[in-house]
């Protein structure tokens, strides 16, 4: 893969972010995502490449662009994408902390082909000895290998958990063993990277999302070196044949970092609202200004791209419905 890559792809996670920042709390869900779909799609078909979408916005019939199997690009070396146009919709509709847009690339065949389940998710920042948590132990031991291993309490530690029904066992024993939490409403792929961050005050991440969104953050923590396990949960017949449809065949399967995101990957998100990653997109007349980091497995490197966008001079954004 090219290394300007990475670093073209953030003019499209950009133009994402720029569109449907414009529908920030404005309680429209979908106009928000659509927003960035539109804005996504037009920026990848400026990219040299010849990319295919295989996690995208859900199966042709149901998406009608950027679905899994959409080519994008204008010609160029064979590049998969997994995307999500706007990771944190509600949080965008309602003006909360951490939507992002997201793009992660690689080679193709190197992502999991995982298809629209949850999955159960694990993840740890880097530097950590391998196997320090485990999607199969328990809450206690995941806990106390962690605590041991960062030469801690386990009182000290803060666990990232989506606040659902689903996790109340798991918060349940999470407290009970004195570590300390932070409940999400949304946006899981920040929440596993912000394990990555030493200024985030997150040790630890586990629960079930989205499985699209479990390949994006397993890229991402590729390129910083963190450590993810995921396992696809179904809930019906009908989720077990996407999977199917999909060539997945042992659907109990503990999936490695590696086996969810292989190969050289890059990893490109732009913030849309304010949070722990990313600083949300701030309007003014004529202009803005994104935040947006770009990464790569490859080098390790990891970059903070701060814009400023001039409406007048960029006269094409009018197009993207900037
Ligand atoms: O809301 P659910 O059904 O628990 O799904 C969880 C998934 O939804 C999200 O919170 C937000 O997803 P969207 O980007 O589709 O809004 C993901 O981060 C997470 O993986």
């Amino acid at each position: 893969m090219e290394r300007n890559l990475a670093l073209e792809t953030v003019r499209v996670t950009e133009a994402a972010a720029l569109a449907s920042s414009r529908l920030m709390g404005r309680g429209d869900e979908k106009a928000a995502d659509q927003a960035a779909v539109n804005a996504m799609r037009d920026a990848l078909n400026g990219l040299a490449i010849d990319g295919t979408v295989v996690i995208g916005e859900g199966e042709r019939d149901e998406a009608p662009m950027l679905y899994i199997g959409e080519k994008v690009g204008k010609g160029g070396p064979g590049i998969d994408i997994a995307l999500d146009p706007l990771e944190g919709t509600t949080l965008t509709a309602k003006g909360g902390p951490n939507a992002m847009c997201v793009i992660a690339m690689a080679e193709s065949g190197n992502f999991l082909n995982a298809p629209d389940t949850y999955m159960d998710k694990i993840a740890v920042g880097a530097g950590l000895p391998e196997g320090v948590v485990d999607l199969d132990e328990t809450v206690v031991n995941n806990l106390a290998s962690l605590a041991k291993a960062k030469k801690t309490d386990i009182s000290d530690l803060v666990v990232c958990i989506m606040d659902r029904p689903r996790h109340e066992e798991k918060i349940a024993q999470v407290r009970e063993c004195g570590a300390r939490i932070v409940l999400i409403g949304d946006g899981d792929v920040a929440g596993a990277l912000a394990t990555s961050r030493f200024d985030s005050g997150i040790d630890l991440f586990m629960g079930a999302g989205g499985a699209p969104e479990g390949v994006l953050a397993a890229a991402a923590l590729r390129c910083t070196g963190g450590q993810f396990q995921g396992r696809l949960l179904f809930r019906n017949d009908d989720e077990v044949a996407r999977a199917r449809r999909w060539g997945i065949e042992d659907l109990d399967r503990k999936y490695e970092i590696n086996e969810l995101a292989k190969g050289d990957v890059m990893f490109v998100a732009t913030g849309v609202t304010d949070g722990s990653l990313l600083r949300g997109v701030r309007r003014y007349q004529g202009g803005a200004t994104t935040q947006s980091m770009v990464m790569r497995s490859k080098t390790g490197t990891s970059r903070v791209v701060d814009a400023t966008h001039n409406f007048y001079r960029k006269t094409w954004y009018d197009n993207l419905g900037v």
